[in-house]
């Protein structure tokens, strides 16, 4: 990477941060931030609760401000208006409305953003909520309540979905189903950033970048985490790189 051109540099990375430093309120909460997450993966986001995760994703999505360093989106500056149809985003809260339908949240998320009826009940399919459609979403459970979020930001087929723990609250077996729809979001070519408290779910991730009070300590292959740390779950290796502040 190192002696990539900026061309073949950009090619290959779906985000490309260096040295990014972001504040909130006047503090100073992402402290210098450099990786890459590369197309057409699955990049597990981890840390602490106050690490930075939502901080760094709004920043990618465009809606906080950079204070320093530089951050490339699909190989736009995050805040241009032509990366909007290309970059989904769900954020932790389910963002749909309760009382409306789930068809009709999703084809009022595609008129915004100038996509038809059409593209929205493919979105719909391709969650899984096809027989669910005419219900509204405060009958439904909260998996299938937070799919239909995912659904809405999936309307316009974005390019980079970035997701604020999907599965918060959900059940094992709901977790299951919403992972096999992020892997299947990744087979058709979707880069997927997706945050998480939950460590096993790292293991689902093509690599994981580990956060810890607005700095990345590891950005790396769930194996290879696991071989670095000589741990045999997740949550172990990750509380033995917070030990060793993230150095062997
Ligand atoms: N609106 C805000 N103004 C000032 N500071 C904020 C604001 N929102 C968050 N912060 C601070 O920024 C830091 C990072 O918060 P952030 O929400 O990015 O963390 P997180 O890793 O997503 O946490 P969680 O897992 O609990 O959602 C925290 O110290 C938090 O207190």
């Amino acid at each position: 990477m190192m002696n990539s051109t900026p061309d073949e540099f950009s090619s290959r990375a779906a985000v490309s941060a260096r040295d990014l430093v972001v504040s909130r309120s006047g503090n100073e909460v992402l402290h210098g931030l450099t990786f890459e997450v590369p197309r057409g993966t699955v990049v597990g986001l981890m840390g602490p609760s106050g690490c930075g995760k939502t901080t760094l994703m709004r920043t990618i999505v465009g809606v906080q401000k950079i204070e320093r360093g530089e951050l490339t989106v699909l190989d736009h500056s995050p805040t241009d208006a032509g990366l909007r149809r290309k970059v989904g985003y769900v954020t932790q809260a389910v963002s749909v409305y309760r009382d409306l339908t789930v068809r009709d949240n999703a084809v009022y998320f595609a008129a915004l953003q100038g996509f038809s009826k059409h593209d929205a009940d493919r979105a719909i399919e391709t969650v899984g909520l096809g027989e669910f459609a005419d219900r509204p979403v405060e009958n439904l459970s909260g998996g299938q309540a937070s799919r239909a979020s995912l659904a809405c930001a999936l309307v316009g087929e974005p390019e980079l979905l970035v997701l604020d723990e999907p599965t918060v609250g959900l059940d094992p077996l709901t977790r299951e189903d919403i992972w096999a729809h992020l892997r299947g979001l990744s087979e058709a070519g979707t880069t997927l950033l997706v945050s998480s408290h939950v460590m096993d779910e790292a293991a689902r991730c093509d690599s994981v970048m580990l956060m810890r009070d607005g700095r990345l300590l590891a950005h790396l292959p769930p194996d290879d985490l696991l071989e670095r740390t000589g741990k045999h779950s997740m949550e172990d290796a990750f509380l033995a790189l917070i030990r060793t502040g993230g150095n062997r």
